[in-house]
């Protein structure tokens, strides 16, 4: 059983989504946005530590091994672990349209129990824009990219400006983010001057 809600259907004018020029290659190992991102961070010990590929149209690639930590039932992902890699993976999809967006709705369907162990095969696509609007999907397959469905999700992304972090996020992360070259040099790469 699965489906996607009303809010997840874009409108009858949204358009296609239309890959930057200036995004990074197809092929290209996208990196973290941010270094203590609980999903991509490298310097998050417990985080997903998840690593995107850009795709050639707008959409990118991800492989994301379930460790012991990640359990929910004995030898099993929990499922808002799943959710969270699905999340990431359709975050990394900012870096081809080159705008920051944050997930304002995401649904998942779980169609098989994923154990310990298994390397899910992530696949993010923008299939549409309306607005601020980025409507998108995401898959995880298991035993290989042609592998079978284990995750599935449709997500709605909002466009927001530099300053829903510097208004929201905890004064002390703000400013040591706004302080080190290497975030200021990611977040041009969504054309952001902080
Ligand atoms: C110096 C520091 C630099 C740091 C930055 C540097 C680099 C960062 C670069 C990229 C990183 C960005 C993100 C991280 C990427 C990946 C991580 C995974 C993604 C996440 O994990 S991210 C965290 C979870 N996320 C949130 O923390 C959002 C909390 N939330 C809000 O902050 C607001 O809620 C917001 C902004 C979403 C909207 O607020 P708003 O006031 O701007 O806009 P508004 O409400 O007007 O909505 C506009 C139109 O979207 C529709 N709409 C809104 N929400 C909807 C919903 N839920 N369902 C259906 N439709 C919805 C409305 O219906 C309207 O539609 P319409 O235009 O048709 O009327």
């Amino acid at each position: 059983m699965s489906g996607t809600s009303a809010r997840l259907t874009p409108p009858a004018d949204a358009v296609k989504p239309v890959r930057h020029p200036d995004a990074p290659a197809p092929g290209e190992l996208l990196g973290s946005h941010y270094e203590h991102c609980f999903g991509c961070g490298g310097g998050q010990p417990h985080g997903l530590h998840l690593q995107a590929t850009a795709g050639e149209g707008v959409n990118v690639t991800a492989e994301f091994t379930v460790k012991p930590a990640h359990q929910g039932a004995p030898g099993l992902a929990h499922g808002g672990v799943l959710a969270t890699a699905m999340d990431e993976a359709l975050g990394a999809l900012s870096w081809l349209l080159r705008v920051i967006a944050v997930t304002g709705r995401l649904e998942t369907d779980y169609v098989l129990p994923v154990p310990v162990d298994t390397v899910l095969f992530l696949e993010a696509e923008v299939t549409a824009v309306h607005g601020r609007k980025i409507y998108c999907r995401a898959t995880g397959r298991t035993g290989g990219a042609e592998g079978p469905v284990a995750v599935r999700a449709e997500a709605l992304f909002i466009e927001v400006k530099v300053e829903h972090f510097i208004d929201n996020g905890r004064p002390e992360e703000i400013q040591a983010a706004m302080s080190d070259p290497d975030q200021i040099r990611r977040a041009r790469a969504f054309e952001v001057n902080p």
